[in-house]
């Protein structure tokens, strides 16, 4: 049925995600950008014309948890505080109302001159993976275009198609003994965030590759900055 039909899908990307997203760029990889611990990639791909050029940025924050960074980057509650890109979010469906690791989001992204206005209808899905004993666990939120009937497509709107994932590892920098001493100046977290986008029409390969280039440095650092600033003085959620 519907329900086993997304979790049989979420499980798949999601694991597929976890397999490859950490692994290290290959030279078929142009760094675009690099800002200090952030270094953001991309390859030059189209697809029938259209570009659809992966993006993949590793970055290192300081005095954050993993889960802290995959709470805020989930959760509906924070998206417009921290998204300068979207006109609007809206959660159009809680899978499963005793477990809300998954919610379908509905959003419509402010336009981008030359390109017409799009919108977006995804799965996001939050988890976290135990690795081995001592280390701390992998978090990771995937967000993965589907269709759904509460959002049809409509002009002059362009759907846009996205597999994106954010996937953390926390390091706890020289632990102190007892693990309850753990500060914010021990914790280090190591991102990658990787972005799957098919502008769901076309847009000057040109400019949307400006547009790329300049819009993912800025909405990640950001995001990350939101981040630090609202978890500075609460207690640390590992
Ligand atoms: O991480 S998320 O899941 C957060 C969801 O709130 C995410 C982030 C970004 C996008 C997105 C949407 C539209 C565009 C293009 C297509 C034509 C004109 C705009 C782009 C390309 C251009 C790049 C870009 C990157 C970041 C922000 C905006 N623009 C990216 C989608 C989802």
């Amino acid at each position: 049925n519907e329900i086993s039909n997304l979790s049989i899908e979420i499980e798949r990307i999601v694991q597929d995600h976890l397999k490859y997203d950490r692994e290290n760029v290959s030279d078929l990889w142009e760094l675009i950008h690099h800002e200090g611990e952030m270094k953001v990639y991309r390859r030059e791909v189209e697809e029938n014309g259209i570009v659809v050029d992966p993006l993949k940025c590793f970055h290192t924050v300081k005095g954050v948890t993993g889960h802290e960074i995959c709470h805020y980057f989930f959760d509906p509650l924070y998206r417009m505080e921290w998204e300068t890109t979207l006109d609007s979010t809206k959660v159009i469906e809680t899978p499963d109302k005793d477990n809300l690791d998954t919610l379908v989001f509905f959003q419509i992204h402010k336009r981008v001159w030359p390109a017409a206005q799009r919108d977006s209808c995804f799965w996001s899905h939050i988890r976290s993976v135990s690795t081995n004993e001592e280390d701390q666990p992998v978090w990771i939120v995937v967000n993965y275009t589907t269709d759904h009937p509460l959002a049809p497509i409509k002009s002059p709107f362009v759907r846009l198609v996205a597999n994106v994932a954010l996937t953390c590892e926390t390091q706890i920098v020289e632990p102190p003994l007892n693990p309850k001493d753990i500060k914010r100046e021990n914790l280090r977290c190591k991102l990658t965030y990787v972005a799957f986008v098919n502008p769901g029409g076309w847009a000057p390969a040109a400019a949307l590759r400006a547009i790329a280039k300049r819009e993912y440095p800025k909405f990640l650092k950001r995001f990350t900055s939101y981040v630090v600033e609202q978890t500075r003085d609460k207690p640390i959620l590992f």
